[in-house]
């Protein structure tokens, strides 16, 4: 599996989470992984000393971004993790929602200047997404949004945004 090609001189990241409020959005089509990617996030923040987030559901990825911009916009979180997953199907459907959800979470943390994490799997196989959303001490994408979360909320902070 391809992953961080990691250098001897990692520079190591501020993963503070006392006190750092966190949103997450989930999509519930293949919830039976994107559950597996929340436990990633609550597993990842409690293990950073985060306080548990506040969890909110929508239909699917394409609704992510606009459920994310939302929370980022009504203040009271400092980041919002998105979590769901996206497998490529018989047609080209899955460029869409994948690409668009991708998209669109980046332009709402562009546009809010808060951090939103991009937590989805966008994968051509089950396996692919049942290998990157594993439980503790294995490979979850979520756990890794927690601490994504973690590090862009003090690093905003450090340079005074
Ligand atoms: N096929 C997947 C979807 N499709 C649903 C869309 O996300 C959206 O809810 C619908 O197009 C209505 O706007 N969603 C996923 O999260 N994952 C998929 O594999
Ligand atoms: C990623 C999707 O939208 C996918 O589930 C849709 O499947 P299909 O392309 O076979 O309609």
């Amino acid at each position: 599996m391809a992953g961080d090609v990691a250098s001897d001189r990692r520079v190591e990241p501020d993963l503070d989470g006392r006190g750092v409020r966190v949103a997450v959005v989930a999509g519930r089509f293949n919830d039976g992984i994107t559950f597996r990617l929340l436990d990633g996030v609550t597993r990842g923040l409690e293990a950073l000393g985060a306080p548990a987030p506040v969890v909110e559901w929508v239909p699917g990825a394409f609704e992510i971004p606009l459920a994310a911009k939302a929370f980022a916009e009504a203040g009271g979180v400092d980041a919002v993790i998105g979590v769901g997953c996206v497998i490529r199907g018989a047609t080209t459907h899955y460029e869409a929602v994948a690409g668009e959800c991708a998209a669109g979470i980046l332009r709402a943390g562009l546009a809010t200047g808060v951090p939103i994490v991009f937590g989805v799997l966008t994968t051509e196989t089950l396996d692919q997404a049942l290998e990157r959303s594993e439980g503790p001490g294995g490979h979850n994408v979520g756990e890794e949004g927690a601490r994504t979360a973690v590090e862009m909320v003090r690093l905003l902070a450090r340079i005074g945004a």
